[in-house]
Formats: structure tokens, sequence, C-alpha cells
């Protein structure tokens, strides 16, 4: 077997390596490539101007002309391209990076496949959907599946980077296990559920290589939106020699490339590509594998988040802690009669049932020939049937219906046992056999640590929570206070979960929801954001288009705030683009003209040492302008949560006002130091 030294992706949190840096630059020239470089509209028409102010120095060079200008104007050009170019690349090496420690610890595994009553020990490259594998202690688990057989207690450090071991059980929804993760105690049997390379995460991994990103509906508008722009500026551009005849002034080609490069919007177009990759390594950062740049994005504008209240909000950990018995019944027949419908019960309650009624001192007689009745959320009960009588135990509308249905009795004091239990936020399970309802037995649940905060946090930033759950209503409000939602659905079925969904997004609402089960597939394939539990069901994570691999329901939080940094930071960067623009225009237009057309002059506003100079540094400014930029993007625009509103003013003030100011600075210290180095042209 494998020993384990490595540390996943949070090891790995993004920072500008060496190695990142390198391959950024040589993927800034092989983005060079005239079919690359047509993906992006704004910055090929850069390309298309460094190539033919080129073409002009050379062509001035064959005639024995001054080419200097020219060459120099071609150069600055070229170098923005590059400079867009490695922005791009250098987030992409960086989600390459996070992607290959993920990939690193799923490489060379060695599995134990049962068949047959026997073990063979196989590579895990031959393993296939469907074999079952043993794992023991101190083993590494061989290929993703689903444990189908015990309990295990698992370092999952290699893909998490989290040390603290996780508990991992079969026939809970709880059941997953990720292929390079350690178990530490037991032996599990697991069911293989994917080809190998092509597991869940494996393809995950591979959408965060970049291999097969695609534009989001989001980038995809903007950027025609840009091209569109770039369009306009080219008509304008290009109708300018012929108004400038008007007035004999003759515009030299290589100004109106200027011009319109400066025009058009190529900060944002550089950086753009750059900031949605960013988006998605971030999320890689936070341990959520996204399966597109898109969930990533919408996200950002989630306005209501579903919560389920067992395992989520709460530690999902329930205990029977009490018996209490009813209608006269007495408590050793009600702990008995617990104990026959909890024997085979394999979920964590059931257990808990067994644990406590025998820790009581309850024995049960012999079950062999009885069949049992599995719990599930439909029914929201489970049982035995023996062959002398039917036990129920379950939610009490459920027990109530069944023990009608079989004229069974209902004890009048059943209601405030149940009451008094689902007050302090605990689950009561009534227990009936054919003759009577017996009692109930009160289930602990513990909410966990700091969701209070958490959704406090988010309904600061407009989304709102609500809890869905199957328990009853007095269990779930008092779960639902203590926890700080905003709303709570009570006895809910899965079909419940799904039309609360559809409901919401039929008013117009996007929708989160967090799950693990099998149950929960549906509701998470319907939500506009699903984020799975990596422990969850095979089910449940192909359903959703998110997965957590430290599996944190309140992970949600930190998704939302990803998205919507990302939203932010593309709308910052796009207005402060578009506000640089205006202020190289006033650099270039008089540079052009106030020679010939004195009246101009009131537009002279930046006083610049001469034409050339004005050009050059507006040139400058516009190339440099990206790498600056290129923290930032990565980084994304830091956002307290706040109203909408709020935000858009204050990045219209700092990026729109800042985004005209800066370039008037900088535009004037360049050209200042042309003219001393140069003297002024
Ligand atoms: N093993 C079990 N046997 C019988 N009844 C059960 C068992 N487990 C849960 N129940 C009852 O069924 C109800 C519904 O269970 P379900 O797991 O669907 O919802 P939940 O766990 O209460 O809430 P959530 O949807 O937040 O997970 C529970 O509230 C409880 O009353
Ligand atoms: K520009
Ligand atoms: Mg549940």
């Amino acid at each position: 077997m494998q020993t384990s030294s490595r540390h996943g992706v949070k090891a790995h949190a993004a920072r500008f390596t060496a190695q990142a840096v390198q391959e950024a630059a040589r993927d800034a020239f092989l983005k060079l490539a005239p079919r690359t470089a047509m993906k992006n509209p704004v910055m090929f028409v850069v390309l298309v101007g460094t190539v033919l102010t080129a073409a002009l120095a050379v062509q001035a060079m064959s005639k024995g002309q001054p080419w200097l200008y020219q060459m120099v104007v071609a150069l600055i050009l070229f170098v923005t391209v590059l400079f867009a170019n490695f922005a791009e690349a250098v987030a992409e090496a960086r989600g390459r990076g996070q992607a290959a420690s993920l990939r690193a610890a799923r490489s060379q595994l060695v599995g134990r496949r049962w068949r047959n009553g026997q073990f063979e020990y196989l590579p895990a490259a031959e393993l296939r959907p469907d074999d079952i594998v043993v794992v023991g202690a101190n083993e590494q688990i061989p290929a993703d599946g689903e444990i189908v057989e015990g309990v295990a207690s698992i370092n999952e450090a290699a893909v998490t980077g989290e040390s603290a071991p996780v508990l991992r059980e079969a026939g809970t929804d709880r059941s997953g296990v990720i292929a390079g993760t350690t178990v530490l105690s037991n032996e599990i049997k697991v069911r293989v559920t994917a080809q190998p390379g092509a597991s869940f995460l494996d393809r995950m991994i591979a959408l965060v290589e970049g291999a097969q990103r695609q534009k989001t509906p989001n980038e995809l508008a903007l950027t025609v939106l840009l091209a569109a722009l770039t369009l306009v500026f080219l008509i304008v551009v290009v109708t300018l020699p012929a108004l400038g005849q008007f007035a004999n002034v003759h515009i030299d080609v290589v100004v109106l490339v200027a011009l319109l490069v400066c025009l058009i919007p190529t900060t944002i177009g550089g950086l753009l590509p750059a900031i949605g990759i960013a988006g998605m390594n971030r999320a890689l950062e936070a341990n959520v594998i996204a399966k597109s740049g898109k969930a990533v994005e919408l996200a950002g504008d989630i306005d209501t988040l579903l919560l389920d209240k067992t395992g989520t909000i709460t530690l999902g950990d329930r205990r029977a802690t009490e018996f209490i018995a009813v209608g006269g019944t007495r408590v050793p027949d009600l702990r008995e009669a617990a104990l026959l419908a909890s024997l085979a019960d394999p979920t964590p309650e059931g257990k808990s049932i067994v644990a406590l009624a025998q820790a009581q001192g309850a024995t049960a007689g012999d079950i062999t020939g009885s069949v049992f009745v599995p719990f599930s959320a439909e029914t929201r009960m489970s049982g035995v049937d023996l062959d002398t009588r039917p036990i129920r135990k379950g939610a009490k509308s459920a027990i109530v219906a069944w023990a009608r249905s079989v004229q069974a009795q209902v004890p009048s004091d059943l209601d405030a046992a149940v009451d008094r239990i689902a007050r302090g936020g605990a689950t009561p399970l009534v227990v009936a056999d054919a003759g009577r309802v017996l009692g109930v037995i009160a289930l602990a649940d513990i909410v966990k640590h700091g969701v209070r905060e958490r959704f406090a946090r988010l309904r600061a930033m407009g989304v709102r929570t609500v809890m869905i759950t199957g328990d009853n209503p007095l269990t779930a409000a008092a779960i639902a206070a203590e926890a700080g939602v905003d709303d709570f659905l009570a006895e809910a079925r899965p079909e419940d979960k799904l039309a609360r969904i559809r409901a919401e997004q039929a008013e117009g609402r996007l929708v989160a929801m967090v799950g693990d089960g099998t149950n929960d597939a549906p509701a998470l394939a319907q939500a506009d954001i699903g984020l799975a539990m990596n422990s969850g069901t095979q089910a449940a994570k192909e359903a959703g288009n998110m997965v957590d691999l430290d599996s944190d329901p309140t992970k949600l939080l930190s998704v939302v705030e990803i998205g919507k940094q990302l939203l932010i930071t593309r709308g910052a960067l796009t207005t402060f683009s578009l506000a640089n623009d205006v202020s190289k225009y006033f650099a270039i237009i008089p540079a052009i003209f106030v020679a010939a057309i004195p009246g101009m002059a009131a537009l002279d506003v930046m006083r610049l040492s001469g034409p050339v100079n004005a050009v050059l540094a507006a040139l400058i400014f516009n190339a440099l302008i990206i790498p600056a930029l290129i923290p930032l993007a990565l980084r994304g625009v830091s956002f307290r949560p706040g109203s909408a509103e709020a935000l858009l003013r204050r990045n219209l003030l700092v990026f729109g006002v800042g985004g005209v100011a800066l370039p008037f600075v900088a535009i004037k210290l360049i050209d200042l130091l042309l003219a001393a180095l140069f003297g002024a042209r």
C-alpha cells in the first residue's frame, strides 16, 4: 500500500509560484496562435494592429524613411497582447497546480478486489464499476465508491487537506468514499462507482484544469458587448481620415491604430478570462469543485437557500435519550417494543435506540422469521412484523395514521409526551403495536456550532435561509429558532422539497440547495445551485453542480461569497476599463488635431509634450494597466456583505471615477518621463 504525505488542495492555496509564472509566460506566447487569439475579439484587434504597424515599419525601413516610431508602437502593442495572454495563462496555471495536487492523491493506488470469497490485488486502473473492494485499517481507498458493508473512520486529508478523521458508514447518507483517502480503523467493503480515470472527481479535475473550460453565459454576453464596442470604435477610427481631409489634417495610419487600441476596452478584454478562471480556482481553494464556472457565478445571485435539518443544520447523529410510556403502558414494555422494532434498523437512529434499550436492561426475544420493515423518508416509519404482532416506530403523524388503520388505540396523553420532546428540539419517535400506541422515544440532536452566525451573514447578503425537514413542526420550530433560519418547512417528504424549490423558482428566485442523500438528488438537480456533500451518495453528487470535499453544508456561504466576488470583480474592472478609455481619448485626439485646428485646444486638457509622446504615453499606460490589475483580477475585489445598491454606488465611485482619474495622472507622468528622456516631440 501507498503511504501518503500529500496535502490536498488547501496546502496549495493560490500563490504566484515561480513555476506558475514560468508556465504562464510560455503559454502567453502559445496563445498568439490565430485560432486561440480569435476567441478574444478585443485583443485580436490589437494583434492585427501589431502586425499592421510592424509591416509599416518594415516598409518605411526598406524605403530608407524613418521607421523607429512605427516599430516602437508595434512593440508596445505586441507586449499588450502578451500581457493579456499572460493574465489568462497565469490563472490557468494556478488552477492546474491545484488540480495536480488532487490528481496526485489518486494515482498509483492498489485495490483488494473481493470476488467469490477471495481477495485479488489489482492496480486501481483495473477496477470497474460494481467491483467490490475490501479496505482495511491504514489502507488507501483505491477508487471512488460507496461503502456497502461496515463503518470506518477515514482520513480524507489527501483530498481535502483536513486531517480530522470523518466517519463513513454503509446504509447512511455518509456512505461515499473517495480514492486516495485512508481508512484509519475497521474494515469496509466498498462498491466501486466509476470507471478508472473517469470518476466523478476525475471529471471535475479535468474541468478545473481548464481543458474544457467554457465561457459562462454572463462572460459570453460581456464578450459580445465588448466586441460590439470594438466594432463601433473601428468604424469611428476608419472614418476619421475622411473627416480629417475637410480640415486638411493628414492622419497617420500608426496614429489611427494607436487611437483605436486606446479606445477599445483592452483592459477588461485582457482580464476577462482570468477573472472567470480565478473564480473557479477560489472555489477550489475552498475545497469546492464546481462542474462549471456558471455554477460559481450563479451562486453569487442566490435568493433562497434550502437546507436539510438533520445532518446539515444539526450534527445529525441523532441519539435516543429517553423512553416515555403513554396510556398506562409500562416503560419496560415500551423499551422492549422499541428494541424489537430497531434490531434490524441500520440507521444511526435505530442503532442508538438498541443501545439505549439494552443499556437500560431490555432484552429481545428471538426475531428470526419476522419481517423487517425498513425506514423510508416517504413513510417516515420503520419496524418489524413478528409472527404474533406488528410493531412500528416513526413520526407521530405516520404512526397515528398506521395505528388507526390497524384499529390500535391512541391514548390521550400521547400528544403531551410528543410535544414535550419536540419543544426541546429533539425528535419524538412514537412506538406502537397492533393493540395500541405504547409511548415515545426522544432522539436528541445538536445544532452545529457557528451556523447561527453564518445564517446572519447570509441574511446580510440578501439570502433567505429555509430549513426543510421530515420532522414534526414543533421540533422544526425549536431547531429553526436555535439555528436562526428565516423560515422552515416541516413534515416534508422528498417530493415536498422539490415542490418548494419549484415554487420559489416560479416566483423568479434563484434557489440553492445543499444535500447528501439519494433522496436529495431530485432537489439537487432542480435547484439552480446544488451543492452535494462529498461524503454523500453517488446519486446526490451526480445531481448537484458542485461538490464540497469537506462535506460541510454551511460551505455554501463561502460559495455564495465567491460567486458574488466574481460578479463584482467583473463589473468593477469593466467600469474601470471603460472609464480608462475616456481619458486616453483626451490624450490622443488633441495630439492629432490641435496643430491643424487650433480650436481643438479646448480639448487639450492634459497638455502633453507633443503628439508622438502623447500617443506613446497613452499606449504604454494601456499596456501596463493589464499586468498591474492581474493580482486584483485573480484575488477578486474585496467586499463586505451589504445591499446591492450600496455596493454598486461604491464601485462606481472607486472604479468609475478612479478609472478616469488614474490614466490622467499616469499618462501625464509617462509623458514627462518620455520628454525628459527623448525630448518633447
Ligand atoms: N430509523 C427510523 N425509524 C423510524 N422513523 C424514523 C427513523 N428515522 C427517522 N424517522 C422519522 O421519520 C422522520 C423523517 O425522517 P427524514 O430523515 O426524512 O427527515 P429528518 O431526518 O427528520 O429531517 P431532514 O430532512 O432534515 O433530514 C423523522 O423526523 C422521524 O420522525
Ligand atoms: K483600451
Ligand atoms: Mg434525514
